[in-house]
């Protein structure tokens, strides 16, 4: 059975006292939400301490945003697994494409990430997803499938969430079409060893296009940036019909 799981992605944004305000509102708004439906935070690093005691008790768990792949070590900056499991993280994103555009991070390093957070227990949120050069010149299927050829090299496809992240859609505004969503959603789905890995679509998602989104066959949940920073829409997005 493949899991519904609705995330936010925070980037960076809120402080600790915008966390605290952000979770006392947003806890009240899916109470009804059917539990089914898997609710995570990804928040900054700074604010997860706060927002694993805000949170205790409810079903809303913890997400990060990144995991560096040795255990400990010396790395200026960076952040390993048996942190983020210490205190109460059960999900962490890999490979976003602010990431892999900013930050370096390589299809090698990516796959490295997705096994350190593997080995500690925390399920990787691994994104995939084309640049709209690439999708201009019909190139989308090969990203994609290279992408995720290389990063799930001996990844555990039984521990594993994939959101399908077109770059162009990220916080642009510019939806990729629910029907072109599904389409590659199931491009994706075919290259899994594992039919019940969760595949999430991200990209301007916002409570008016939540419901057709959600309607898709090969849509399992959605990861979603903006929208995710306002209680009131994200509650919205939680509770899509
Ligand atoms: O990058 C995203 C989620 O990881 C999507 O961001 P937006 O929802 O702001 O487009």
């Amino acid at each position: 059975m493949r899991k519904i799981i609705i995330a936010g992605n925070w980037k960076m944004y809120k402080t600790q006292e915008e966390t605290l305000e952000f979770v006392q509102a947003f806890k009240s708004k899916i109470e009804d939400t059917d539990e089914a439906r898997k609710v995570i935070l990804c928040a900054p690093f700074t604010a997860l301490g706060v927002l694993s005691k805000g949170l205790h008790g409810s079903r809303i768990e913890l997400g990060a945003q990144n995991v560096h792949w040795a255990d400990e070590g010396a790395y200026t900056g960076e952040i390993a697994a048996p942190m983020l499991a210490e205190i109460g993280v059960s999900y962490v994103i890999i490979g976003h494409s602010e990431r892999r555009q900013y930050f370096g991070e390589t299809d090698e390093t990516v796959n490295l990430r997705l096994k350190a957070a593997q080995r500690h227990g925390l399920t990787p949120i691994l994104c995939v997803g084309e640049s709209k050069a690439q999708r201009d010149a019909g190139e989308t299927e090969n990203i994609i499938i290279n992408q995720l050829k290389k990063d799930l090299v001996d990844v555990d496809q039984n521990n594993l969430v994939i959101a399908y992240e077109p770059i162009w859609a990220i916080g642009t505004g510019d939806t990729c079409e629910a029907l072109e969503a599904n389409r590659v959603i199931g491009l994706i789905r075919a290259q899994l060893t594992n039919p019940n890995v969760t595949i999430q679509y991200g990209g301007s998602v916002k409570p008016d296009n939540i419901d057709e989104i959600m309607a898709q066959p090969e849509i399992d949940g959605a990861l979603v940036g903006g929208a995710s920073l306002d209680p009131t829409s994200f509650a919205r997005i939680v509770n899509y019909q």
